[in-house]
This record gives structure tokens, sequence and C-alpha cells, in this order.
């Protein structure tokens, strides 16, 4: 017979110590008091059983791995957690839509200290208290020591008077391309972390961290871009270029980027980052997740987006015909911007 007050708290410390069942007690506990009014039966049992009120879902996953996706001298599991939601959440948003359920999996090995999982409990939560979306289930299993890999399913559902997805494909020549937000922090922070700079805790260097650690999207902009007529949607994970040029492959259109607004968004990095590495980082950068959009350009952007550009018919005698222009020259996506296999 187990006594649980005999056993040392150093053996709670980690996964081993403490089980798999108390484990899923801390984990219920945790997404317990999270909103949602569509969540029929919620975790615990074989599946979730959510109310579908519109009669389509949106499904999207994204998987984080220690190592790859981040480090632990630089992340917290709290970190982790904020930033594994946002970009499945940033996913739903760039459809026009918004979350209704996510599904939270975590692969630990058995030595992992129960506390960095306590974490990720944490910033799971807070990212989905902050969008109002429940989790409704998930997953735990065992790795080899060193693998902690999580990931999050996403389900949701087009935004109020959102009647379609808006998908990558919608571009067409003359439309308006415009971005939510700013550009290139999650990058540059990245960059400032390699380089080891280790900033105070305020000031232009420390908010570029955050921003990499914990992504800031405003979420409700997709479905407010939607609204407002955008033709094609994408959220900005692997960098403006390449992100654009999927954009405008799927569309069949050339879209070209204006420097002006490239310009102002790289000052918005600098001096933290020489203007160079900023403006780099303004095509390139990574794990953004601000909003990329095209409009008509009778309506244009809602308030607060940044236009970048334009969308522009292909020309036949371009090979590849469609893809992303800044300056007359075409911007090759293998360039810059994030690829899991380096091609
Ligand atoms: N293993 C897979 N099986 C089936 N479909 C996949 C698989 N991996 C990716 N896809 C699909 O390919 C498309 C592109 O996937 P990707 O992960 O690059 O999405 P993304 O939105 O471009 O990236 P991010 O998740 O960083 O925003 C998505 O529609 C995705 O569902
Ligand atoms: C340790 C460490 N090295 C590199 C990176 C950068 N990084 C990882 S995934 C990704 C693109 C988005 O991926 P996905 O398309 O899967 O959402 C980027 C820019 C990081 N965050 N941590
Ligand atoms: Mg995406």
């Amino acid at each position: 017979m187990e006594h649980p007050e005999q056993v040392p708290q150093t053996d709670r410390a980690t996964l081993a110590g403490l089980g798999e069942s108390r484990l899923l007690e801390e984990v219920f506990a945790a997404y317990g008091g999270l909103p949602g009014g569509g969540v029929l039966v919620g975790p615990g049992d074989d599946t979730a059983y959510l109310r579908v009120p519109s009669g389509a879902v949106l499904a999207t996953t994204d998987t984080v791995v220690r190592g790859r996706d981040w480090r632990d001298e630089w992340s917290t599991g709290e970190d982790v957690g904020v930033k594994v939601v946002t970009q499945n959440l940033a996913d739903l948003a760039a459809m026009g839509g918004r979350g209704t359920g996510l599904l939270v999996t975590l692969v630990a090995p058995q030595d992992l200290p129960v506390d960095w999982v306590r974490d990720l409990l944490a910033g799971t939560a807070w990212a989905a208290t902050r969008a109002g979306v429940p989790v409704v289930g998930g997953d735990l299993s065992s790795a080899g020591a060193q693998e902690v890999v999580v990931s999050v399913t996403a389900l949701g559902e087009l935004g109020e008077g959102v009647a379609r997805p808006v998908l990558r494909s919608g571009a067409r020549a003359g439309d308006v391309l415009a971005v939510s937000g700013p550009l290139g922090r999650s990058g540059a922070g990245l960059l400032l972390l390699r380089r080891g700079v280790a900033p105070g805790r305020d000031g232009q260097e420390a908010g570029l961290l955050d921003h990499h650690r914990r992504p800031t999207t405003d979420l409700e902009q997709g479905p407010v871009a939607a609204r407002a007529g955008a033709r094609s949607m994408i959220d900005v994970s692997d960098g403006l270029v390449r992100d654009a040029d999927r954009v405008a492959r799927a569309s069949g259109v050339r879209v070209r980027l204006d420097p002006g607004p490239l310009d102002r968004l790289a000052g918005l990095l600098q001096p933290a980052l020489a203007p160079a590495d900023a403006r780099a980082q303004v095509l390139a950068g990574g794990e953004e997740h601000e909003l990329l959009a095209t409009f008509p350009p009778r309506t244009g952007p809602p308030d607060g987006w940044t236009v970048l550009g334009q969308v522009v018919p292909s020309q036949a005698d371009d090979e590849p015909p469609a893809g992303v222009w800044l300056e007359g020259r075409r911007l090759d996506p293998r360039t810059g911007g994030w690829d899991h296999f380096g091609g």
C-alpha cells in the first residue's frame, strides 16, 4: 500500500517519481477552469465531445521539439507552452477563424522535472485563457533521455460574420499586401540569444527576447481581416519572404514588396540589431505569427495593419512565374526563412 506522505519530495520531482496518474490529475486541474461553452465532454474520457454550431471545423497541429524549437537555457516550460498554443491559434486566425478546443500532447523522458511540466501546463493554460479556448484533451508518452516534444492540435471555426475560410490561393492582381503587426522581432530575439546577449528587464532587447519566447499576436485580427474582405491570408511562421512566396505560388501571382515599409519595420529592431541584420530579420525572421493578408485595393487593410506592397500579375517569361519581388529582383525563399529540413 502506498503512503504518499512517506514518499520523499525528491522522488516526486521527476515524472518517474510522480507517475502518469498523478501527473494526469495535475493536467486536469491545470485545464479545469478554462472557458468553453461548446465542450460537452472535456478531458478524462476516451475523447472530448464538442458542439459544432457552424457545422464545419478548422483543424491544425503544430509540434515543438527541445533543441530544435526551444532551448532550456533560453526558454522556460511556460514560454514553450505559450508559444506552441499561440502558433496553433495563429494558424486558425490565418483562416479567419478562432479556436474552439485544444489538445496538448507531451512526450518526455522519465527524468524530466515535474516542475518543467507544471510550467508547461501554466503556459498552455495562460495562452488558452487569453484566447478564450478550452483544452479538451491530449496525450502523454515517454521518450528517450533528453527528448522532449510538445504537440498541440487546435480545433476551431470561422469567426463571427466570416462566411468562408481565407485561403493562401485567393490573392489577385491589384490586391494590397499588408501585415497585422511588426516583423522580425522573434528572429531578432533569437539572434540576440545566440549572441549571448543578456539584456536587462526593460528596453528594446528585452522586448525582442520576450517576443521570441512568447509571441503576442492579436489573434482576433484574423476574423477582423476576413470580415474586412481579405482575399488571401497566412501567418508569418517561417519568414515574410517564404510565407509570401507560398501565397504567391498558391495564387499564381507576383507579390511586389515596397522598400519603404520594410525599412520602417527594420528601424523598429534598431539599434538592438545593426541595419543589415534588422532588414534580414524583417524579410526572413520566423515564428513571428503576425498575419499577412491581401485585400482588394478599394477596401485595403483594417486599421492598425501595415501595407507592405501589392499583388501584380505573374509574368509568363519568369521562372517560376509566381513569387516575391523587391526592387526589380525575385527574392529566393530558400535563401532566407526557416526550413526544418534545411532545404
Ligand atoms: N505529415 C503531414 N501529413 C499531412 N499533412 C501535412 C503533414 N505535414 C504538413 N501537412 C500539411 O501541409 C501544410 C503546410 O504545413 P506547415 O506545417 O508548413 O503549415 P504552416 O501553416 O505553413 O506552418 P506553421 O505551422 O509554421 O504555421 C498544412 O496544410 C499541413 O496540414
Ligand atoms: C533552439 C532554436 N533554434 C531555432 C529556432 C527557430 N525556429 C524554430 S521553428 C521555426 C519556424 C517555425 O516552425 P514551424 O513552421 O514548425 O511552426 C524557427 C524560426 C528556435 N525557436 N529555437
Ligand atoms: Mg501557418
